[in-house]
């Protein structure tokens, strides 16, 4: 039998297996209890509010929520670039709330990927080089395995012929389909793609968010969606909506009904409103 491209760490989960039987049995992260207080005193900013919260395993959550909810603040508490004020965040089975510096930088290298706006490519490294960056930057080489399963998602990406230009010579879609491969090329936990079609047209925003939805059903990828954009998050499997700190929604895309991303708009205008 032919070697496996896939790293045998993680198991493959057949197409059977619905994103939501997955879920039941698999928790990414988790928080519990967490709030995040800036300043002190009248300019005290309450940014999260006793949040508890399962990212589902394999799944694509989506995070919405009107400007200066709490967003970005709960991505950074999960990601360990911001320590919650109270609560506990884990990732996977580690608890990352009490961990120092240098702990917490090798789990964001080995355990998390980033997707962001702006794609965040080196210009003068090709694509090759851009995505086996996360494996330099942990000091080694990736072993034969590694760099199959890199050249089987450079593949599924559509973008295994483009893998020795250089981020310049590509369209913007390529390039967030290479920062894509380099966030997905650890085999990381959990994913962040942080508004990762916001320099996109609509075409390649849907192929994108198309791709990511697929590479967390076909790898069992865990991916969490930061957007503002109904239409971005109506790709997603569930999403969470924050308003001044607190959970206000959490919906399952299957509930939406045959307008997702008009009943994402309404759920967001209504909160916008009330706000
Ligand atoms: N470093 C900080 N110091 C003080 N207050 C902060 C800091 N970071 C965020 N805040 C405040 O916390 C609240 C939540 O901010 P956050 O950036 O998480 O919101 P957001 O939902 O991501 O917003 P946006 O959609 O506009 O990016 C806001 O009131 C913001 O002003």
């Amino acid at each position: 039998m032919s070697e496996s491209p896939i790293p045998t760490h993680r198991s493959t989960p057949t197409p059977a297996i619905a994103a939501r039987d997955i879920a039941a049995r698999d928790i990414a992260a988790r928080a519990v209890g967490v709030s995040k207080i800036y300043g002190t005193g009248e300019s005290q900013t309450r940014a999260l509010d006793n949040i508890d919260l399962d990212i589902e395993a394999g799944s694509l959550t989506a995070i919405m929520g009107p400007s200066g909810s709490g967003k970005s603040t709960l991505m950074h508490v999960f990601a360990g670039l911001d320590s919650p004020t109270h609560g506990r965040i884990s990732i996977g089975d580690t608890d990352i709330t009490d961990l120092d510096d240098n702990a917490l930088t090798l789990l964001r290298r080995r355990s998390l990927g980033f997707v962001f706006q702006a794609f965040n490519l080196v210009p003068t490294l090709s694509v090759m080089s851009n995505v086996t960056l996360p494996f330099e930057l942990d000091g080694r080489r990736p072993s034969a395995l590694e760099l199959a399963w890199v050249r089987e998602l450079l593949g599924r990406l559509g973008i295994g012929m483009l893998e020795s230009r250089r981020p310049h010579e590509l369209s913007g879609g390529q390039q967030q389909r290479v920062a894509i491969a380099r966030a997905l090329a650890m085999r990381p936990q959990l994913v962040f793609a942080d508004e990762p079609t916001g320099n996109l047209d609509s075409k390649s925003s849907r192929e994108v968010l198309g791709l990511l939805r697929d590479l967390t059903r076909e790898y069992q990828q865990t991916v969490v969606l930061v957007t503002h954009d109904p239409v971005a998050a109506s790709h997603a499997d569930r999403v969470i909506f924050i308003a001044d700190g607190s959970i206000a929604h959490d919906v399952r895309s299957v509930d939406l009904g045959a307008e997702p991303a008009k009943a994402l708009s309404d759920i967001i205008l209504n909160l916008e409103v009330s706000a």
